[in-house]
């Protein structure tokens, strides 16, 4: 039966290492990384996951702000919300929590967000630098899960790798991680006809698609590394995972759970984003 991977566990001990940094910073150069969210509107997911970032903000140290405008906003009023940010040099890091509302065409807000305070590594410029391996913010949510392989041991070089879902935010930049870590890898999405097949030849399984259960544990093959980025609200206002958890967890060697997983790692590497853009990255 495979070993659980504590995810709070680690995301606890991420944010120390970003904490002694912090502290370090403050007294070396009396400098106070800043971080700011922009939520607008209500979303309640939204809601659940900026409160997280400000408990994890002040634990680590840091400064920390959300602007919170009407849903109503227009585009251009929210470009300049943007573009104060950018200008203020107490802000290190900007987040501009997704979804927005559909009046607002996201990727021209993504773009405005100068580069070098990008938190989520989302801006066109970052992904491109992902995509040709020079350094700069990774999206934290795959840059978590390369840090809860390198905690359990599982190194992806010579591995194969089959991540499932191929958004702009999880599944391709998980994918070029996991190739730069030199693994071989299979990006599946919704066209992939045989998904049970890729699955099977798997030694790491990342699932990063939004449906619950859609990865069946008999497709797992036995001794992979599971790890579940889905999350779905049930109707009785549990969480569930893309993986089939109990059938998962009995062929695999380490597999994630839903919640306690992924979820508190993508919150701190938003921390060390955020404290390696204060630091000035070269
Ligand atoms: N734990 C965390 O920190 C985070 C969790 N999430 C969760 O991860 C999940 C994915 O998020 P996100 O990437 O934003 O989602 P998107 O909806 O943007 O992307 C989903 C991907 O899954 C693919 N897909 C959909 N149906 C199937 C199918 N039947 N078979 C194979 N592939 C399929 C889509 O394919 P196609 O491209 O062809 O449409 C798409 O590439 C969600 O549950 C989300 O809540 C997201 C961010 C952070
Ligand atoms: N600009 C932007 N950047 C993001 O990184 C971003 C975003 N927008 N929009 C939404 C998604 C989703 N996301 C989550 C992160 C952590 C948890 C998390 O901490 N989850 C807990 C459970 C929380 C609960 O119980 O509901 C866990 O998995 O254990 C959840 C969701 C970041 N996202």
């Amino acid at each position: 039966m495979g070993q659980l991977i504590d995810g709070k566990a680690v995301a606890a001990r991420v944010r120390a290492e970003v904490k002694a940094e912090v502290e370090r910073l403050k007294a070396e150069r009396g400098l106070v990384p800043g971080l700011t969210v922009v939520r607008v509107g209500e979303d309640p997911a939204s809601k659940i996951y900026v409160n997280g970032k400000k408990k994890a903000a002040e634990e680590v140290g840091f400064n920390s702000w959300e602007e919170h405008p009407d849903a109503s906003i227009t585009e251009e009023e929210l470009l300049s919300v943007v573009e104060k940010l950018n200008e203020d040099p107490a802000v290190h890091g900007i987040l501009v929590q997704l979804p927005l509302p559909k009046h607002i065409n996201a990727e021209r807000i993504i773009s405005a967000v100068r580069p070098e305070k990008d938190a989520d590594g989302f801006h066109p410029l970052n992904a491109g630098n992902l995509s040709l391996g020079k350094p700069g913010p990774r999206p934290c949510t795959p840059y978590g899960v390369m840090r809860l392989l390198r905690e359990v041991g599982c190194n992806p070089e010579g591995k194969k790798a089959v991540v499932v879902g191929r958004s702009n935010i999880v599944g391709k930049p998980m994918a070029l991680l996991l190739l730069e870590a030199n693994a071989t890898v299979t990006l599946c999405h919704s066209k992939t006809p045989d998904l049970a097949a890729e699955v099977a030849q798997a030694d790491i399984v990342v699932a990063a698609v939004g449906v619950a259960e859609i990865i069946k544990g008999a497709w797992i093959k036995p001794g992979a590394v599971v790890i579940d980025v889905g999350m779905n609200r049930m109707p009785d206002g549990k969480l569930k995972g893309d993986v089939e958890f109990a059938a998962a967890q009995e062929r695999a060697s380490f597999i994630t759970p839903v919640p306690g997983g992924v979820g508190p790692m993508t919150i701190a590497m938003l921390m060390r984003n955020t404290l390696d853009a204060a630091k000035g990255r070269d």
